[in-house]
Order: C-alpha cells, then sequence, then structure tokens
C-alpha cells in the first residue's frame, strides 16, 4: 500500500485497539487559515459560521492562525476564489507558515483539486474537516466503520490529488505521470475495495445492533432519544437524568455513538433514553448518510427531547439547523419537548424568544449541570409520552394472536388475562399503533358483566323482542 495511504492518526488518544484510518483524511494540520466566500446566496451569518469552524477546527486540535473572506457574485467554477484571492491566500499561508487551508464550505473535488495545487498545501472543507473528527472521535464499531465509509467515499473523487502530489515530489516529468497515473488506478481500485469490505462490515454489524433494538421494543419501553446541537449538554443531561457516566466534554461532536440508558420515572414506568451524535449547521449529506443507521434510530423513538444550549448567542439559528436535519432523517413530525439548557448561564429575567415550530412546543428550563429543572422536564416528558399513548382495554380473540404480540412489541401492559373470548388486555399504547385494537374494545364493565359467547347468544335468544343495548363495537367480536 502507498505510504500516503496508510499514515496514522495524529490524536491516537485512545484505546490500544483503535486501528490507524485509512484515507487521505488520516490527519489532522496542526495550523491553518480558514477561508470563506460571501455571495448574494449566503444565507448563514458569515462570521458567525467561521467561529463554529474555528471550534471544529480547534476540536480536531488545528490551530486557527486567520481568516480570509472574499465577497464576490459567483464563486470561481474551478477554485471557488478568484485568481488574485488564490495568490494572496498562498503568500498569507507562507507568511504563517501553515499546514493547511480550511474552506468554510463544501468544495467540489475538482475544487479541491486546483487549490491544492495551486496553493501545494493540504486543502480541507467543512465535510472534510467533520469528517477528521468523527474519525478521532468514534468509538464503538459501528461508528469507526461508518466513518471510514465516508472518508473512502469522500476520498475517492479527489483521488487525483494524489496524482499532483507524486509528480511533485517526482519533478512532473511525462514518464513520471504515466506512472502517476497508473498509481492513481492502482489506488482507486485499492479504495473501492476497501469501500466494499466496510460496506460489508458495517451490514453485519448493523443486523446485530437491529436484533438488540428489536428486543428492546419487545420489552416496552418507550423510547426518547435526546437530540439537539453539538455541544448543547445532550450528555451531561442523559449522565443526569440516568446518574450514568457518558462522555461530556466542551468539545463538538463529544458523543459519535449512540448510548442508551434506562430511567424508571417517579410513577414506575421505565423509559430507555438514547444520547445521540450532535447536529451542526450545514452537517454535510454525506455524514448524513454516514450516520442515517444511527439516526434512524432518533426516527424511530417514541419522543425526543431536544435539548438546547439557551446560554449561546444564536440559540434560534441552531435550533432551526436541528429541525432541518430532523425532518431529514424522518423525525420532523415526532412529539417533542425543548429542554432550554444550561439555564444557570441565564440572567434571572432573561425570556427566551422563540420561533417557528419551538415556540409552540412544551418546554422546560433547566440545568444539566447543575441538576435544577430537571425533574420537571422528567413530569413533563411523562405527560407528553402518555398523551401520545391511548388507553386501551381489550379483549382479542384467540384468532388474533398477532394483536396480542403487537401490544407486547408496542404498548406498555398494565393486565393481561386469558378469558374464555380471549386474551384480556389493558395498558397504553402508541396512539399510530392503536388503530387495529378499537374495535376489540371493551367498554367499562365489570367482567362478570363480559359474556361468553354462548352465554350472551342464549341472552340475545330470549331477549330477541327487546331492542338492543349492545354498543356496535363489542357485537363486532359477539356476533
Ligand atoms: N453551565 C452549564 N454548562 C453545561 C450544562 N450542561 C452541559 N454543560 C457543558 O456543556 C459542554 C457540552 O456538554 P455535553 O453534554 O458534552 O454536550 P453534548 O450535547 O453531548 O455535545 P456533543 O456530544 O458534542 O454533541 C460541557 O462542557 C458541559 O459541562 C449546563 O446546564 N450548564
Ligand atoms: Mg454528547
Amino acid at each position: 500500500m502507498p505510504e500516503h495511504m496508510s499514515s496514522q492518526p495524529r490524536n491516537n488518544n485512545d484505546s490500544n485497539e483503535q486501528k490507524p484510518m485509512r484515507g487521505l483524511l488520516a490527519d489532522a494540520p496542526l495550523r491553518a487559515i480558514l477561508v470563506s466566500v460571501e455571495t448574494a446566496e449566503t444565507d448563514w451569518p458569515l462570521q458567525e459560521s467561521l467561529d463554529e469552524l474555528e471550534q471544529l477546527a480547534s476540536t480536531a486540535g488545528v490551530q486557527c492562525v486567520d481568516r480570509v473572506v472574499q465577497k464576490m457574485d459567483h464563486p470561481h467554477p474551478s477554485t471557488l476564489l478568484g485568481s488574485g484571492k488564490v495568490k494572496e491566500l498562498g503568500e498569507l499561508l507562507h507568511a504563517h507558515d501553515c499546514d493547511a487551508v480550511i474552506f468554510d464550505l463544501e468544495l467540489r473535488p475538482n475544487q479541491h483539486r486546483n487549490l491544492e495545487r495551486e496553493l501545494d498545501i493540504q486543502v480541507l472543507d467543512r465535510t472534510a474537516l467533520i469528517l477528521i473528527i468523527f474519525g478521532q472521535r468514534a468509538r464503538t464499531r459501528e461508528g469507526r466503520l461508518q466513518v471510514e465509509l465516508a472518508q473512502v467515499e469522500y476520498d475517492l473523487p479527489r483521488l487525483t490529488r494524489q496524482w499532483s502530489h507524486l509528480s511533485r515530489q517526482s519533478g512532473g516529468g511525462t514518464n513520471q505521470r504515466g506512472e502517476g497515473e497508473k498509481q492513481i488506478e492502482v489506488d482507486r481500485r485499492l479504495l473501492r475495495r476497501q469501500k466494499n469490505l466496510l460496506e460489508e462490515e458495517l451490514e453485519q454489524v448493523r443486523g446485530q445492533r437491529q436484533l438488540h433494538r428489536e428486543r428492546r421494543k419487545y420489552a416496552g419501553a418507550p423510547v426518547v432519544a435526546l437530540v439537539g446541537y453539538t455541544n448543547a449538554g445532550k450528555s451531561t443531561m442523559l449522565n443526569r437524568l440516568a446518574g450514568s457516566e457518558t462522555l461530556a466534554e466542551d468539545k463538538l461532536f463529544a458523543t459519535l455513538d449512540p448510548t442508551t440508558r434506562r430511567v424508571r420515572l417517579a410513577g414506575g414506568q421505565e423509559i430507555l433514553f438514547s444520547d445521540t451524535v450532535g447536529f451542526v449547521q450545514r452537517l454535510p449529506t454525506t455524514l448524513v448518510a454516514a450516520f442515517r443507521a444511527t439516526l434512524e434510530e432518533v426516527a424511530e423513538a417514541d419522543l425526543l427531547v431536544h435539548v438546547v444550549d439557551a446560554s449561546h448567542p444564536h440559540v434560534q439559528h441552531q435550533i432551526e439547523a436541528v429541525e432541518l436535519v430532523l425532518e431529514e432523517i424522518g423525525g420532523g413530525g415526532l412529539p417533542m419537548v425543548l429542554a432550554l439548557n444550561k439555564a444557570d448561564l441565564l440572567p434571572e429575567d432573561h425570556q427566551l424568544e422563540l420561533k417557528g415550530v419551538a415556540a409552540t412546543l412544551p418546554k422546560v428550563e433547566v440545568s444539566a449541570m447543575q441538576g435544577t429543572g430537571v425533574d420537571s422536564l422528567l413530569r413533563c416528558i411523562s405527560e407528553t409520552l402518555v398523551a401520545q399513548f391511548t388507553a386501551l382495554d381489550v379483549l382479542i380473540p384467540y384468532d388474533h394472536g398477532e394483536l396480542v404480540a403487537q401490544f407486547h412489541q408496542y404498548g406498555t401492559i398494565e393486565l393481561e388475562e386469558y378469558e374464555e373470548g380471549g386474551t384480556h388486555l389493558r395498558g397504553h399504547m402508541p396512539q399510530n399503533h392503536s388503530g387495529p385494537f378499537m374495535p376489540f374494545q371493551i367498554e367499562a364493565q365489570p367482567k362478570k358483566a363480559r359474556l361468553s359467547k354462548r352465554a350472551k347468544q342464549e341472552e340475545l335468544e330470549q331477549d330477541a323482542d327487546q331492542p338492543a343495548e349492545e354498543p356496535a363495537q363489542e357485537e363486532s367480536f359477539v356476533s
């Protein structure tokens, strides 16, 4: 394998089982300049976005030494920046003795290549930076496989970078150029093979997780997913709620792999809380795709707790970015509670003015760090959950065994008895699962009054001339 494809991660800060990351994004540079372009279409406050990019960079271990912004009507198709600006940037990079330049945009592969060739330095964009962080932080096998796959997919169309790299090293003559191209083909084939292997491995790991998930569902406890912008305090909240010790850090993307904890509410109800990867504005689509499987768990939750850093100056933007990603992964319509976290950092009389969907949701001010408001949050979660559930008291005829299985799978059961007419189940079901049970509802009447089919029949025959008093629903299984 060529040397450039087997580089070791610089931040090899975790366990011995960590394999070296493969691909071009294995290493984080040390010093970098941040670059952004302001066009008429820029709809995100530019400096705010650069602040976040700087924070992302520092999470990856990169020091930002300067910022360059170019205002232009249309980005240059081959180098993004105008040629004068590229030259200026090259000089600045040299003056600051940088290892890299980081663009606050997603670069197209050709722009990436051209910039790298012209600047003769490592070029990164938002996606690459996030991929580096993900590579440093993923812990579980699935997390690492997802990141590696996203990295390989990112590398593939950009591979010619290696060619320019090779030709630079070797002086760039025609012969070497031919060799470089051959090398590129070899590299490409290696990467494609790597991609297939990763996909196969991922499939296996996911199959196992799906099994776990199904078993958990069978256990009946509702799943509450903590979602929110990166660094909002989700892991701290999970620790507070479950008394557990999930990694919480003042770093972006501290959590990459989903963690689930069982929590028992005051009323005895058990809930599974799961912590998830933090969202970020313009989470690159490749990454949303890579983490789709992990995020699907979010879309399957019974309730979302959107943890918000209420003390953040751009809280509304962060809320909207999270809502957008939720839409993308199919979790947009789920019931949701807002946890306005870091309340301890807010001034006493502070009133958070929320807009859009967020303004309409149940919300609780809380400090996951200090523990204030946590009980109210749990109460709010419990109430919102139960409001989603329909109370059911049903007698399921024995030839509808699949409904009994469904009740076990999706609902909570308070009573289960086998009677002559079928299985008597009492409990709660999420609304979207309760439809098929409606015909089997038992009206409020004592057990004795519910007659077996034969007894009922006899009664009906005796009272044939009297008007029937039974509700239509009951008749559907009596007759
Ligand atoms: N002051 C204050 N700080 C908090 C509170 N909750 C969390 N923090 C801090 O915010 C930082 C981020 O917390 P995490 O729990 O790691 O945030 P997260 O949302 O899990 O972040 P990612 O996993 O990176 O997405 C940490 O330094 C926490 O100590 C709070 O209620 N008040
Ligand atoms: Mg976290």
